[in-house]
């Protein structure tokens, strides 16, 4: 930077831990991204439904990519540094080494991920007890929840896991951890998926009712005894050893983290929309839904007062944007789902060379290729006498049955390039139409939403935004910044630097994100 007098820039990096892969961030003082790197992680499905990661595996793509984004960057500069990541389950054992989550006793696979299934069983009972907590997640837990998937480990994985376990971690806890070696819980995750309560703390009569005692004895040290918003400063900040990890300086701040989703609604649903002429513009922020889409989608709706929506999870207190209740509904597979119907289609082989052909992805290609098939009608005409329901991984919201399963109606026994690209539509059309049913299902307990603010890997998708304009009749909006979940994740280590008083004052003053608008 030239000039004594100017102030010298100040960066933040955010590191996005999704289901796929994980992503860094670089971002200035005020929002912008200035680098940006990403890298998968590897994925284990041992049997149906039972889905593991690697805490190592994915804190090593965590290092490669953080190395990525500050290369060049006098590392002073660099004032934060925020995680955020899936919801998935993290065992280790007393001196903090992996363990085993599966019977084959491989300990490098000791990641529970979020969309695991395994705990059906457990989640059942869990419900059997009709325990107040349950209120608080939409009245019904899920099988995604952390606690049915602790007393799997316990009932099945007795010796090789549950009585050698020293820590279970959220795995943006665990991240947080491993940069600082504070074992403080964010209350994001605690609270959504933990059965924690922002005002309350643990409640010992549901760890006792459901058969995990063992927590309540030990008051909580396995699962989390010191919590802390997203956003606060950890310790000391980064520790020597992770520092060099990172290629970062130690020392630097590091905050709290945020489950992912929370991250992306944190990013948007702040946003400036001034001068656009959107109805939101002059309503309050309640009046807004962070859609957040990947591998899933999760539908963020917050409020002032506390609004219990059946099958919606939460209310959540302070979970997302402090002092404000949070509503999550959610699907549970979209863009997995949009992949797997894609990818098991007949004609996949030939959507892959005619895409490669003209170097665009094969949505692109499909997209295109419905424009030209649509002719002089609406591109969702084409799908009158083709339907899917889209429940392949159960129904997170608003039925919260994860038994579910998916359907299509109306298949025929041509499968060419055409069917294919109508099936896809057909789809995103029906995860559209899930969007609408989890609306629904939280206007009628009490919100009022009137615009819907996208992101994630789906966002990307002009089709998949569009439909759902055009299924839930309200406006969307996308961000400048397509990162938006980094951008989240960032404004957590703004915060933890105390350059920012709060993720509010992020938002407001400086990590702001400058948006534009997609009509409906
Ligand atoms: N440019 C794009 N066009 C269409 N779909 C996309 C695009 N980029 C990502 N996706 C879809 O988004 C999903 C992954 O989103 P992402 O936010 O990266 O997931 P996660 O956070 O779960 O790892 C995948 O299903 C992928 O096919
Ligand atoms: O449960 C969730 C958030 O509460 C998410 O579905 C989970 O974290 C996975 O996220 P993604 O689809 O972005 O990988």
């Amino acid at each position: 930077m030239s000039g004594g007098e100017q102030k010298p820039e100040r960066y933040y990096v955010g590191v996005d831990v999704g289901t796929g892969s994980v992503r860094a961030a670089l971002v200035d003082q005020s929002g912008v991204l200035l680098a940006f790197a990403d890298q998968p992680i590897k994925k284990w499905e041992p049997q149906f439904n039972h889905h593991e990661q690697s805490s190592e595996d994915i804190w090593a793509a965590c290092c490669v990519v953080t190395k990525k984004v500050v290369q060049g960057i006098d590392l002073n500069q660099i004032r934060g540094l925020g995680f955020d990541a899936t919801c998935s389950l993290v065992v280790l054992d007393k001196q903090f080494h992996p363990l085993p989550v599966n019977h084959e006793e491989d300990s490098h696979r000791n990641v529970i991920m979020w969309l695991d299934h395994r705990a059906v069983s457990q989640v059942n009972r869990i419900n059997e007890t009709k325990h107040s907590v349950l209120q608080y997640v939409g009245g019904v837990m899920s099988v995604e929840m952390q606690a049915p998937k602790l007393l799997w480990l316990k009932e099945n994985l007795r010796e090789t896991c549950w009585d050698k376990a020293g820590h279970f971690f959220d795995l943006p806890d665990f991240l947080s951890w491993k940069a600082t070696g504070v074992t403080a819980r964010s209350l994001c995750s605690l609270v959504c998926k933990w059965t924690y309560s922002a005002e309350r703390g643990w409640d010992d009569s549901f760890w006792k009712m459901i058969g995990l005692e063992d927590f309540v004895a030990d008051n909580y040290s396995k699962i989390g005894n010191q919590v802390l918003p997203p956003g606060a400063s950890l310790g000391n900040g980064l520790t020597p050893e992770a520092a060099r990890d990172l290629g970062l300086l130690p020392g630097i701040a590091v905050a709290a983290s945020l489950i992912d989703a929370h991250a992306g609604g944190l990013g948007v649903i702040g946003a400036d929309v001034k001068g656009h002429g959107l109805v939101c513009e002059g309503q309050p922020v309640t009046s807004r839904l962070a859609v957040i889409c990947g591998t899933s989608s999760c539908h963020m709706g917050i409020s002032k007062d506390p609004i219990f929506v059946p099958g919606v999870w939460g209310p959540y207190f302070s979970a997302m944007v402090p002092g404000f209740w949070l509503n999550e509904g959610g699907q549970s597979v979209t863009g997995k789902l949009i992949d797997h119907m894609v990818e098991g289609h007949a004609a996949f082989p030939e959507l892959q060379v005619k895409a490669t052909a003209r170097c665009q992805s094969v949505y692109a290609y499909l997209n295109s290729h419905l424009d030209l098939i649509k002719k002089a009608q609406p591109v969702g005409f084409l799908t009158v006498d083709l339907h899917v329901w889209p429940d392949f991984h159960g129904n997170r919201s608003p039925l919260a049955d994860l038994t579910l399963k998916g359907m299509v109606t109306g298949l025929k026994l041509s499968q060419d390039l055409d069917d294919l690209a109508i099936l896809y539509l057909a789809t995103v059309q029906a995860i559209a139409l899930g969007t609408r049913f989890i609306i629904e299902a939280m206007e009628a307990a009490g919100h009022s939403i009137s615009t819907l603010f996208l992101c994630g890997g789906l966002s990307k998708n002009p089709l998949f935004v569009q439909m759902h304009a055009d299924v839930t009749g309200m406006p969307v909006v996308l961000s400048q910044e397509v990162e938006s979940v980094l951008v989240g994740a960032a404004i957590l280590g703004a915060c933890a630097s105390g350059d920012f008083a709060s993720v509010q004052v992020c938002e407001d003053q400086g990590l702001k994100d400058s948006k534009k608008y997609k009509d409906k």
